[in-house]
């Protein structure tokens, strides 16, 4: 195998993974499996870019494609273009392209000449990528997008998906001194933002759990919860554990709750690398029973994740309108059964990473028909623009916020008073 690029070759079995077998990048972590962590990182890196610019590569590749090639194959051409046209040395990624035709095997050694050909000509004209259309969201997707905000606010949104995610975090303790050490921004409502580049295993703090990574919008609903310290919460749907971490650095007596034995282990880890303690179950939400109900509980259902695209590119090929539909119902049903958990007087939080509306707005509404005993309390949190704020009372977060900061996920967050 000596000679073959192991990162290039797991990049493009992550992509043909993604376009042909629609799987998640992170449902595919097998084939990452074996790797040393920088050739891991490299062919995530190589993976994520390419599916952020597919129909532009498909564009260069299509006037010199007959047929279309094996699907690995087509994986390896379209991992090829974008590196080419995006600064790629010519020679190096066409040669590793050949070479890795020819070590798949029967399938595709016999198109080893026309890679090579077909690469050759990309490189060539590598001046046509700037002029082809920026790529889009789906269809079924973007006209989803386009009722809700408009089509200003989602041609907003696809650049700020295209230019991707910084990476941020969240501190146990002492924001300003840990963004000094670290290089990093201190954002307006307390997250930091890395650097680009960051190898994150190694930065100061991470071996003793001193903060973790987390989107700064993701990190807003437990600060919007800010549970007294001593106060009981709740953490339904809580792997693999932000929200938990968040809650029981600010001292509350968490109970984390998830239905993926696998996913709570990650919580497990989390909690340990950190130092932090919380209560963790692994069960159905809609079935657990608790002894006593809460002070508070923080609902982060599981939804389209349709505010992650700018991290997660591999979302719009693996998920489709049918196919996130069943997720609205479940949201009800967990939002019925995170309610009646809630002690008297207690906070509901309920939040998604989705831009729909029927994932965060509309099921608001619903709820509050359905229960007249419960109040909207409007998030008041340091760095929260007053634009963010719903009519209603709740937050709106959208990627092409905080524009010339880096932008956030999409999420949706609302904080309820049971009064009765
Ligand atoms: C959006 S993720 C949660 C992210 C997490 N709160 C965090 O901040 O790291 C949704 C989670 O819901 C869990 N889930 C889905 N259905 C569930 C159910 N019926 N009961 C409990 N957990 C469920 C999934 O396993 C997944 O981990």
């Amino acid at each position: 195998m000596a000679g073959i690029d192991l990162a290039r070759r797991a990049a493009a079995a992550l992509i043909a993974g993604v376009t042909e077998a629609h799987e998640t990048l992170s449902e595919q972590a097998g084939v990452l499996a074996g790797l040393a962590p920088p050739d891991r990182a490299r062919a995530q890196r190589l993976a994520i870019a390419t599916l952020r610019a597919l129909p532009r590569a498909d564009a260069m590749l299509k006037p010199h494609l007959r047929k279309a090639p094996p699907a690995d194959l087509r994986a390896l051409l379209r991992l090829a273009t974008v590196e080419l046209c995006t600064g790629g040395e010519a020679h190096g990624v066409v040669s590793a392209a050949v070479e890795l035709t020819h070590a798949g095997g029967r399938r595709t050694e016999g198109y080893a000449g026309l890679v090579n050909a077909v690469l050759r000509k990309v490189a060539a004209e590598t001046d046509r990528w700037a002029r082809l259309p920026e790529p889009a969201l789906p269809g079924w997707l973007r006209g989803r997008l386009m009722s809700a905000w408009g089509k200003v606010a989602v041609q907003h949104m696809e650049a700020a998906q295209r230019a991707g995610a910084p990476v941020d975090l969240s501190v146990k303790a002492d924001a300003e001194g840990w963004a000094e050490r670290l290089g990093a921004t201190l954002l307006p409502t307390g997250s930091l933002r890395l650097v680009p580049g960051a190898q994150i295993s190694e930065l100061p703090g991470f071996a003793e759990g001193a903060w973790w990574v987390q989107d700064a919008a993701a990190a807003m609903a437990a600060k919007v919860l800010a549970p007294a310290p001593g106060a009981r919460v709740l953490d339904l749907c809580a792997a693999p554990g932000g929200k938990t971490l968040q809650l029981a650095a600010m001292g509350a007596e968490v109970t984390a709750l998830d239905i993926s034995p696998a996913r709570m282990e990650r919580v497990r880890e989390n909690l340990a690398r950190c130092g932090l303690k919380a209560e963790t179950v692994t069960a159905d939400a809609l079935e657990w029973q608790p002894a006593a109900p809460f002070d508070a509980v923080l609902l982060d259902a599981p939804c389209s994740a349709t505010g992650t695209i700018r991290r997660h590119p591999d979302l719009p090929f693996v998920k489709d309108a049918a196919g996130i539909k069943p997720l609205f119902a479940l949201q009800t049903a967990l939002l019925e059964r995170a309610l009646a958990l809630v002690a008297p007087g207690g906070v509901l939080v309920f939040c998604t990473c989705s831009l729909l509306p029927e994932e965060g707005e509309a099921q608001l509404a619903t709820l509050l028909e359905r229960h007249p005993e419960l109040s909207v309390e409007a998030p008041d949190l340091p760095g929260i623009e007053p634009s963010w704020r719903t009519e209603a009372g709740a937050l709106r977060l959208r990627p092409d916020f905080w524009p010339g900061l880096g932008g956030m996920d999409g999420f949706f967050i609302a904080r309820l008073r049971r009064t009765a």
